[in-house]
């Protein structure tokens, strides 16, 4: 069973303070960010953190990710380089399946076979969806939305509860589940605004992500109270596997549990959800 994956905070790598802070967050994920964050004239500078991070993060208990610049950029070659012995990399705006085996040949060459995230967050990349989801032998692990990129490129806006992006967004959960990766949502920018990060959290729970990347550290506790199993979820499981175990319930395809049709795939689904919870605990 995986680990759960409920918070990918990003750091700008030109941040040491960040940095610091960052390794006592409890975010799942941790995204060492070279990209964005990070200004042309710092690039050089802020390469240098990445050693520095992977070692101030060792014990945080956090996955430790590199978003490095695209490989065919200036900075792409020395990024990858040093991302290289980090657990795991995030590409930007990948577009195509080539993009994925480009990385992949890179850090192979240097010796490494960590997995890759892939952002999606351009429209020729929700066209190539498919295909980038199902790239066979690249060691992707997951995708994650880059809705601010999303946004310009679309000339849409996040605007009521995100309605021109719903259906983007729903695509890559639909290409996630159906190739077994996980599956991220977008950052919400306006960090001193919780009510609107819980609304667009619930959201994007109901829309089926494993999780949110983040870019503050005071988001993070308020991601893992939308995503991941809830203490109710748990005991609404451990009841449905009850339920199913008991001699009146046996062979049964479908039962009836507190005014609820329940079937057997629920009964799969409760199995799952106390099963990951428990890897996680351990
Ligand atoms: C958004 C910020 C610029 C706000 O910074 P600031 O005003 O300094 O925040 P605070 O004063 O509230 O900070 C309080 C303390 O927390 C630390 N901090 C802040 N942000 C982070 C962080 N991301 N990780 C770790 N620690 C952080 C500060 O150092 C303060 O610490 P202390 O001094 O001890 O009190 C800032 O939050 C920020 O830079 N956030 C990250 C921005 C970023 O990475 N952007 C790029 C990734 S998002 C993206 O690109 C998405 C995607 O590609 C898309 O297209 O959608
Ligand atoms: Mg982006």
């Amino acid at each position: 069973m995986r680990r759960l994956i409920r918070s990918a905070l990003f750091v700008p790598a030109s941040k040491p303070r960040a940095i610091e802070k960052a390794a006592h967050v409890g975010a799942d994920l941790l995204i060492l960010d070279l990209e964005d964050a990070v200004g042309p004239d710092e690039k050089g500078e802020a390469r240098t953190a990445v050693d520095v991070a992977m070692h101030c993060w060792e014990a945080s208990g956090s996955v430790r990710a590199v978003r490095v610049n695209a490989l065919d950029s200036e900075w792409g070659a020395a990024d990858m380089r040093a991302a290289a012995r980090a657990d795991a990399i995030v590409l930007p705006k990948v577009e195509q399946v080539g993009d994925l085996h480009a990385a992949r040949s890179a850090l192979s060459s240097h010796g490494s076979s960590i997995p890759i995230w892939a952002m999606i967050e351009t429209p020729r990349a929700l066209l190539a969806l498919n295909a980038i989801s199902s790239a066979v032998g690249t060691g992707l692990a997951g995708l994650i939305a880059g809705t601010n990129d999303l946004c310009k490129e679309l000339r849409c806006s996040p605007e009521h509860e995100r309605l021109a992006l719903v259906p983007h967004l729903v695509n890559m959960v639909c290409a996630a589940r159906a190739r077994g990766l996980y599956v991220l949502d977008g950052v919400y920018n306006h960090f001193k605004d919780p009510k609107g990060f819980r609304a667009e959290a619930e959201q994007g729970r109901a829309l089926g992500f494993d999780g949110k990347s983040l870019i503050h550290p005071g988001q993070v506790d308020l991601a893992h109270l939308y995503f991941g199993p809830t203490a109710r979820d748990l005991e609404h499981a451990a009841k449905i596997v009850a339920a199913f175990a008991s001699p009146e319930n046996a062979g049964k395809g479908v039962i009836a549990l507190d005014g609820d049709m329940v079937e057997r795939l629920h009964l799969e689904a409760a199995r799952a959800l106390l099963s990951t919870a428990s890897e996680n605990d351990s």
